[in-house]
């Protein structure tokens, strides 16, 4: 399977915010964007997600057969927000999104103790913490398989414990052939990546 992003633009507001962006990452790569603020990563992951259009160029998934025809079909998507319902248990919560998406991998209390949170299930949500909410929305990538994650700020609010389980969790999809992509003002402990200065050309 191949990520494959070609003279991509994108614009926010009628405002084109980047153009001719390209990569192509294969199984186990990782992607690493950067930038200053309002450089357009956020509008970058949203392009390569299918939550907005391109404004030139494109994006596709080479060999993702019947199962993954695209990478909108084939990604998880974290945006800077968690999409989390703050009135529901984090249980609640976690089901909600092991149903919409399908392909079950993780059981949720499974999940929820990778992420370091197995005692906080039945809470509703907003109870939770800056750094316990980001860990919740974090258990959403382990629930349900995708072979493309596409991460936006994943680190924020997370202690150093955190950090070093998110790591893991993100070597041990590459290691699995998962493609990833982040976009991040910190570094994210991860080995061998490829990265993305907005605005300049992929190396690495
Ligand atoms: N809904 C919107 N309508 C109009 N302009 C927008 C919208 N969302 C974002 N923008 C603008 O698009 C530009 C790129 O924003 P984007 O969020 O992609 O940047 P970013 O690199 O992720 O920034 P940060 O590091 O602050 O997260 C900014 O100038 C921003 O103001």
């Amino acid at each position: 399977m191949r990520l494959i992003a070609e003279n991509l633009g994108g614009e926010r507001g009628g405002d084109i915010v980047f153009t001719d962006i390209g990569f192509a990452l294969e199984e186990g790569e990782a992607l690493v964007v950067t930038g200053p603020n309002g450089s357009g990563k956020s509008t970058l992951l949203r392009v390569v997600a299918g939550l907005l259009p391109a404004s030139q160029g494109q994006v596709r998934l080479e060999g993702g057969g019947e199962a993954w025809p695209s990478s909108a079909a084939a990604c998880h998507y974290l945006g800077h927000l968690n999409a989390m319902k703050t009135a529901l248990t984090v249980n609640e919560n976690l089901a909600f999104w092991q149903s919409f998406a399908g392909e079950p991998r993780l059981g949720i209390a499974e999940a929820l103790e990778a992420v370091g949170l197995g005692h906080i299930g039945h809470l509703p949500f907003g109870y939770l913490s800056t750094g316990q909410k980001r860990r919740a929305a974090l258990a959403r990538l382990l629930i349900s398989h995708r072979p493309v994650w596409l991460l936006d700020e994943p680190t924020a609010g997370l202690d150093k414990a955190s950090e070093a389980r998110l790591a893991a969790m993100m070597e041990d999809h590459r290691a699995a052939g998962g493609i990833l992509v982040a976009a991040t003002h910190l570094p994210l402990g991860l080995e061998g990546v490829r990265t993305l200065e907005m605005g300049e050309v992929p190396h690495g």
